[in-house]
């Protein structure tokens, strides 16, 4: 599903400041992997990301995407097929438009509306039993600003508005960081739910090692733009955050045991 080689990024080449960020990285992802991230403050991971959404152009390397070579295309074509979410909750979601603005904004984006304007009854009965879903009662607030929702709430909105168009890819860079624990625990458990099935895969970083090892089907651990650790299956099974801790030196200002 997401095939990526030899990609490197080099931040200010021929600088002071020259800084490799991405080395040579071979990343494979199946149809339904759901890969979390870990590493050290400065390893590459928001990198990674940004490279493969195309907000910065890669210097070295493919990243194919369900069979399409997607290294050269432009950030709003890559949109198509890929969701994001980032920590900050005031970020994905549009904060004067109304819940339904969002969602259909969020859903229309890959499809060609011709010229009907507004929203139509199937697509509200739609994002109302989509809605549902969340169990945070936002199917009753669609008429609601956005900007009225929690952090948590707009959180599990944003990703609900990133899957809506049915991605191949879902990038989500520490999406529970800055919520409190019942927020994020809720945030994540929908994740989950989200990346069931195998029409999508997802990476997810974080800081919360405990969440990188119990979410998902695999663990990268990410080191000076190199992947240095690929767990998954029976050796996955068996690692615990302590011995990740006492194994690799991870360093990140914001990790969570
Ligand atoms: N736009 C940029 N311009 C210059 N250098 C950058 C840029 N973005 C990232 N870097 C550098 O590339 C390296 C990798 O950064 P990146 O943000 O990918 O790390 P990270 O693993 O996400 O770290 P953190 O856990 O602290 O968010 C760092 O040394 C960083 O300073």
């Amino acid at each position: 599903m997401l095939d990526i080689k030899g990609l490197t990024k080099i931040f200010s080449p021929g600088t002071i400041n020259e800084k490799t960020a991405l080395d040579h990285v071979d990343l494979s992802l199946a149809p339904g992997d759901f890969v979390t991230i870990i590493g050290s403050n400065g390893a590459g991971k928001s990198t990674l990301m940004n490279c493969i959404a195309g907000v910065h152009p890669a210097d070295g390397g493919t990243i194919v995407l369900d069979g399409q070579d997607i290294t050269r295309l432009p950030e709003h074509k890559r949109a198509k097929q890929i969701g994001r979410v980032f920590q900050d909750p005031l970020k994905g979601t549009a904060f004067d438009m109304t819940i339904e603005e969002n969602l259909s904004i969020a859903y229309n984006k890959n499809r060609s509306r011709g010229l009907q304007w507004g929203i139509s009854r199937k697509d509200r009965e739609l994002f109302r039993e989509k809605l549902r879903l969340l169990d945070m009662g936002l199917e009753d607030r669609m008429k609601e600003k956005a900007r009225l929702l929690s952090g948590g709430q707009r959180q599990a909105l944003t990703l609900f508005m990133a899957v809506i168009a049915d991605p191949k890819l879902l990038l989500l860079d520490e999406h529970t960081a800055a919520l409190d624990p019942a927020a994020a625990r809720k945030v994540l458990e929908l994740t989950d739910r989200f990346s069931e099935g195998e029409d999508m895969c997802t990476l997810m970083i974080t800081h919360n090692m405990k969440a990188a090892l119990e979410h998902g089907n695999r663990t990268i651990l990410m080191m000076d733009g190199k992947i240095a650790l690929d767990l998954q299956g029976t050796e996955r099974e068996a690692m615990t955050v302590e011995k990740l801790i006492e194994k690799f030196e991870i360093n990140n200002d914001r990790m969570l045991l």
